[in-house]
């Protein structure tokens, strides 16, 4: 298997620009893609995820290009995608996969999704009953619940009362929600969710809503538990869109900035972020990393782990910012005593069984680690122990955590690098400018 040897390193310090956010990205190119009119955006993220939702864009008959670095020109087909009939391949892509399955259940078409093995181990059940409440023709290829799916035309069976009403579980993934709040309009209907169980990451559907707005769309909403998207709007381009950069990938430099001295800055996300993952800096925060912010970047510093310098440990409910916490769990391995990380029940339907993959991996590198249903507790060991083989289990996060061990002062090895591809593919390359 291919790997990557990281050598310890004893500092970090440095500068660098992110990536564009994946979750800006996917929506923005979906929205731009459904308006009246055409759209430029600017820092697309250019990775795994977004090519997937490019392609499946192409097939659906959207015409885009690409004006520059980071640049690209989007012509909006106005509510209804020209191709009727389409294959889709979407790799392990959720924030392609949801949304486009909601989309294409209200146009008149027939379209197949499918995506990686892993995808077809995700749950999309929830969506699909929401879907079929409404009228949506949607049938299971391979197990019930789940990915592969065909799509028939839209059948609305609600003429006896004008709107549509529809109920989606928020509990498994807020990829459901979203996906149906950014497809309702499509209707040009008046339409009500009601969202039944607690939702889960909460600062996701936030980021749709903003988006939302800046095409021209009004949500009027009870708290979490009640979207209404009065009759009659539809999505017009804003013309210009700026992608933030993606404050998930921002968490493995403001650790590593935490974890060998820093400071280490990252430019493109600050206090202006539309994205709940730059709560990871109060968190971090929390851990004992001092923390600068402004408008457009977030720095920290810290403790020089590779001298002995030690975070605190947290006992923290992380539900609001799902993917960064795993950048937490390995930061564990740092601090001063027991760290608990609580409420992570999706874990468990990601990429991998995140839970389950990571209380593996740390025990690798030596911690003590209980794995709850939802909830992982770490205790590390008074040394960590070197050159351990970390498997990644083609999940880009589960490798770009792991390389902060290396970062903390001790060498590691990371089996298939290039699982980061999936957000971030030049990731590698850019940990080593901080760190030496
Ligand atoms: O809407 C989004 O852009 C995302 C929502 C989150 O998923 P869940 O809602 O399934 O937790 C997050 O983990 C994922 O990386 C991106
Ligand atoms: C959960 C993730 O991805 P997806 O958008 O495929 O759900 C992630 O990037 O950590």
């Amino acid at each position: 298997m291919e790997h990557l040897d990281l050598a310890p390193s004893t500092a970090t310090a440095g500068t660098v620009r992110l990536p564009g956010s994946k979750s800006i990205s996917n929506r923005t190119l979906l929205l731009a893609a459904l308006s009246e009119g055409s759209t430029e955006v600017r820092g697309l993220l250019d990775s795994d995820d977004t090519r997937r939702m490019l392609e499946a864009l192409t097939s659906l008959g959207v015409h885009w290009t690409q004006t520059g670095e980071r640049a690209y020109r989007v012509e909006g087909v106005g509510g209804k995608f020209p191709n009727q009939q389409a294959d889709l391949f979407l790799g392990n892509a959720g924030t392609a996969f949801r949304p486009l399955t909601a989309a294409l259940a209200l146009m008149q078409g027939h379209y197949q999704l499918s995506g990686v093995p892993r995808m077809h181990e995700r749950p999309i059940g929830d969506l699909v009953d929401a879907l079929r409440e409404l009228g949506a023709q949607i049938d299971y290829l391979g197990t019930e619940g789940y990915p592969p799916l065909a799509i028939k035309p839209w059948q609305n069976q609600h003429n006896e009362r004008p709107g549509l009403r529809t109920r989606v579980r928020g509990d498994v993934s807020s990829q459901f929600l979203t996906a149906l709040l950014m497809a309702l309009p499509l209707s040009g209907e008046d339409a009500l969710i009601e969202v039944t169980g607690e939702l889960i990451s909460k600062p996701y559907i936030e980021i749709t809503l903003n988006l939302m707005r800046r095409f021209g769309l009004h949500v009027e909403r009870r708290g979490w538990s009640e979207f209404h998207l009065p009759a009659g709007q539809s999505y017009h381009s804003p013309g210009l869109i700026h992608v933030e950069g993606d404050a998930s990938s921002a968490s493995y430099f403001l650790a590593a900035g935490a974890l060998g001295g820093g400071p280490v800055r990252v430019e493109g996300v600050g206090a202006d972020s539309i994205q709940g993952d730059v709560k990871f800096a109060d968190t971090l925060a929390q851990m004992g990393a001092l923390i600068a912010l402004g408008e457009d970047w977030i720095e920290s510093s810290g403790p020089v782990a590779a001298r002995g310098g030690k975070l605190r440990a947290i006992d923290a409910d992380l539900n609001h910012i799902p993917d960064a916490a795993m950048t937490i769990a390995v930061l564990a391995l740092f601090a001063d005593g027991t760290t608990t990380i609580r409420n992570v029940a999706s874990w468990r339907v990601k990429e991998t069984d995140r839970l389950s993959a990571m209380a593996t991996e740390l025990r690798k590198v030596g911690a003590t680690v209980e794995e709850g249903a939802d909830y992982l507790r770490i205790t590390p060991p008074a040394v960590l122990t070197p050159h351990a083989v970390i498997d990644t289990y083609d999940d880009h996060r589960m490798a770009m955590c792991f390389s902060l061990v290396a970062v903390g002062g001790t060498p590691i090895r990371i089996n298939d690098p290039r699982c980061v591809g999936k957000t971030f593919p030049e990731y590698f390359d850019v940990l080593a400018t901080v760190s030496r």
